[in-house]
């Protein structure tokens, strides 16, 4: 065990023979139901992004399209610059998330709780040079970053495992950062700081993308009932947030509305043959107000 692994309970009894660390199956029948959502999702707008240059995604976009990279749309090559595009966005989102994390050295580790496929994990490691440990409740998604990581030569430093995010293996105290890409709203957000605020450093930085409803509206809107249905999710609100993080030692250090960031990314996916049906839902509920995509970065304290 290095003095890096935040793994709790990996030395067995004799203090040499690493112990198997036992992963219990889904903690409810909800988390089986989302195991089960992500082992079977395969949709062409993840992979075929992903494949452009090998980090793999679940998360949205941010930034203005660049249009002379695009081209002419009548180009045989348009479709292809397109997912480019998307991908460039979607990756410009995790280095975001990543500028937020604070100082990270080479001997630092990292918590991303609900990794998917592992593109933010590669990310933070290739700029930071530290450990990333992640979690998902998928074992296929687990399986695929793990196997990028040893592509990649860097699964000493990049792990994933199946592993429900409010109980963590990990040891409290020691990451220096933690973060939440688009995964926060398959939990509840009381529970969820309370694992990230026991795994934390004090001093420590806690980092959520994620979209929220706006209190502002009254309600979650029909959109968000929509999205909330396509993605077996549940959106809360933007004060549920802070209500939570304020009641589990995270103490806001920025929050940003990036719903008029995320929108041109929206837009041109929906001008894609890549389409799933879900980006009408976006684009209304983030112009009617009623949505928000925003960043939150915490100090832990
Ligand atoms: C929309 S994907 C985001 C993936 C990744 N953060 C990214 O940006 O590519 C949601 C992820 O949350 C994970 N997830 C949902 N509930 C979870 C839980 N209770 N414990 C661990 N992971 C969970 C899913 O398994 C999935 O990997
Ligand atoms: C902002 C909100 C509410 C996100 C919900 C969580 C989610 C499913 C994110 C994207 O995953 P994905 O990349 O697999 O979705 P898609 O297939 O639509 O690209
Ligand atoms: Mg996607």
């Amino acid at each position: 065990m290095t003095s890096t692994d935040l793994t709790t309970g990996t030395t067995g009894s004799n203090g040499t023979t690493p112990a198997p660390v036992i992963i219990p199956g889904p903690a409810t029948p909800y988390q089986g139901d989302i195991a089960r959502y992500w082992n079977n999702e395969a949709r062409p707008v993840n992979l075929r992004l992903g494949d452009v240059d090998g980090l793999y995604h679940h998360h949205y976009g941010i930034g203005d399209v660049d249009h002379s990279a695009l081209g002419d749309t009548d180009d045989s090559a348009y479709e292809k610059k397109l997912v480019a595009e998307l991908h460039r966005l979607e990756s410009a989102q995790a280095e975001l998330l990543l500028d937020h994390l604070g100082p990270v050295g080479r001997e630092d580790t990292l918590v991303d709780a609900g990794c998917g496929r592992g593109g933010s994990m590669v990310m933070a490691h290739q700029r930071f040079g530290c450990k990333v440990e992640g979690v998902t409740l998928s074992a296929k998604q687990a399986d695929f970053a793990n196997q990028r990581a040893r592509e990649l030569g860097i699964d000493d430093h990049v792990r994933a495992r199946v592993c429900n995010m409010l109980g963590t293996p990990f040891e409290t105290g020691r990451a220096t950062a933690s973060w939440n890409n688009e995964s926060s709203m398959y939990v509840d957000l009381d529970d969820l700081f309370a694992e990230h605020s026991r795994v934390l450093k004090v001093g420590g930085r806690y980092v959520t993308i994620t979209g929220c409803w706006n209190p502002r509206y009254g309600q979650p809107s029909k959109w968000v009932s929509q999205i909330n249905a396509h993605f077996e999710c549940n959106i809360h609100s933007r004060r549920e947030y802070l209500k939570a993080m304020a009641d589990n030692r995270l103490v806001p250090q920025a929050v940003i509305d990036l719903t008029p960031a995320t929108l041109p990314y929206w837009e041109l996916r929906a001008t894609s043959s890549l389409v799933t049906g879900i980006e009408e839902a976006f684009i209304e509920s983030y112009k009617d107000g009623s949505f928000q995509y925003v960043l939150i970065a915490a100090d832990r304290i």
